[in-house]
């Protein structure tokens, strides 16, 4: 029986956030520096891989990223580290929900370490387009988007942006676009809220594991949009030991 057959069933739950499963234990906002110590733990002492947590953040950002556009076709920026490693991973659960998807990288792949380097191997091999800095008429990508999604930097940088990041932000922020910003708004200071000359102008901020304490502070908001926190999978036992 087709699937067109079942979804006429009454009763049958539509593949939709509905479907999606939410955390029972919210943490309160962290500091950068707190999240990476949960990122630790999980690895060292629930032995998680790096690449567990971040196919969790991926798809369960792909999944939100669905859910808010659910249509239209999606330009991924990804920077050089994890927070670039996210936007390769949500370029494939993206492109498996039959999403029209494009990668604008900071570096080559060959340039990026660990589980970044990995997702973006992955991708690769899935034939998602990948577009590189420098490379590419970055202007028309980023005109033609209809959603952008920042996966440039997040907890490991901190502003004022280096080299073309910042060029990049203000071609986004100039976009029609709706803007979507992994964990942190690149430009935006994670643990202060500050935000540099060249800040990512998000209407939402998908961030992982828990709010960062920046978000709170005045005028953060402009940039963050609405926040969404987006589960890693680390175990309930774990959120426990970091919920005050
Ligand atoms: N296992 C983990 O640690 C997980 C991390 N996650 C992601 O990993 C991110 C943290 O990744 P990283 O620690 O690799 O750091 P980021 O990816 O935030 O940024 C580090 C990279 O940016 C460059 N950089 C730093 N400051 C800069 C500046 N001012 N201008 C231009 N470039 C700058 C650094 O050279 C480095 O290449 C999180 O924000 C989150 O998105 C998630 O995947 C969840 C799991
Ligand atoms: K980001």
């Amino acid at each position: 029986m087709g699937s067109e057959h079942l979804s006429a069933r009454p009763g049958f739950v539509r593949n939709s956030m509905e479907a999606t499963m939410k955390p029972v234990l919210q943490l309160s906002p962290m500091t950068c520096q707190r999240i990476r110590e949960i990122d630790q733990v999980a690895m060292e002492q629930f032995q998680m891989p790096g690449i567990v947590l971040m196919e969790n953040a991926g798809r369960g950002a792909a999944e939100c990223i669905h859910q808010i556009t659910p249509d239209g076709n999606v330009l991924i920026l990804c920077g050089k580290g994890n927070n670039g490693g996210d936007g390769f991973t949500i370029a494939r659960h993206l492109q498996l929900a039959g999403r029209e998807v494009t990668i604008l990288a900071m570096a080559t792949t060959n340039e990026l370490q660990g589980d970044a380097a990995i997702q973006a191997k992955i991708a690769e091999a899935a034939g998602i387009q990948i577009q590189v800095i420098g490379e590419t008429d970055e202007t028309e990508l980023l005109s033609a988007a209809d959603v952008i999604v920042d996966g440039l930097l997040g907890t490991g940088a901190k502003p004022p942006l280096r080299g073309r990041y910042a060029k990049v932000v203000e071609a986004a922020n100039a976009s029609s676009a709706i803007r979507i910003a992994l964990d942190i708004p690149t430009g935006m200071n994670g643990d202060t809220g500050e935000t540099g000359e060249a800040t990512f102008r998000a209407d939402y901020t998908l961030t992982f594991a828990a709010p960062k304490v920046g978000f709170e502070k005045s005028n953060a908001t402009r940039f963050t949009g609405e926040v969404h926190v987006i589960s890693i999978g680390v175990p309930l036992k774990l959120l426990r030991q970091f919920s005050s």
